[in-house]
């Protein structure tokens, strides 16, 4: 989020047709619960131009990368790195050592699809699970971003948004985003 160091978020495992659909809420996820970026591994260009829209349209910062091989980023990440897999430490225990280092440094949250080599798990700073039952890769990343904003992505400001919603008890409204209430 602005004014914090960054959190992206590395998708491994996208089968193309299979995976677009998970992949892409992966994508719009990261952006929605703060984080600045989402790197997709592989040949995931349509989820990349989904997330995209939806930026230009309900506004960011926010940037989607398509990008071919993982390990050097996780190896060259200058700052933490936290893979989420049901097989990890759980979230509770960790989450606050976490934060704090987030308080100085980028982080990198890594999410599976398919089985995540073994390297993974040895590379990653912390190994986390939601729960240590499986489940979805967004439904984790969402519970860990909430955890490691505390909350704080859900009051965030976008900048260079089309439209906003009005959120109301019962209905739709979508406003220009300068529109005045
Ligand atoms: C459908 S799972 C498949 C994982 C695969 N069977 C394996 O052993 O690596 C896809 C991704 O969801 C995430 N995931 C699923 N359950 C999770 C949990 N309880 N806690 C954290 N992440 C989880 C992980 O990132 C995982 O790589």
């Amino acid at each position: 989020m602005q004014d914090e160091p960054d959190v992206a978020v590395l998708r491994l495992g996208h089968r193309p047709g299979r995976d677009d659909r998970m992949t892409t809420h992966i994508g719009l996820t990261a952006r929605a619960l703060g984080a600045d970026r989402a790197l997709f591994v592989g040949d995931a260009s349509q989820s990349k131009e989904t997330v995209d829209d939806i930026t230009a349209r309900f506004g960011g910062p926010f940037e989607a990368e398509v990008i071919e091989s993982y390990r050097p980023i996780i190896r060259e990440w200058d700052g933490v790195v936290v893979h989420l897999t049901m097989y990890g430490e759980r979230v509770q225990d960790v989450e606050a050592e976490v934060r704090e280092a987030h308080a100085d440094e980028p982080v990198l949250v890594v999410v599976g699809a398919e089985k995540v080599p073994f390297d993974v798990y040895e590379e990653a700073d912390y190994n986390v699970g939601v729960t240590s039952q499986p489940h979805s890769e967004v439904a984790a990343l969402a519970v860990f971003l909430d955890r490691l904003f505390d909350g704080r992505e859900l009051e965030r400001e976008w900048e260079d948004a089309d439209r906003r919603v009005v959120p109301m008890e019962t209905g739709k409204r979508v406003v220009e985003a300068d529109d005045e209430e």
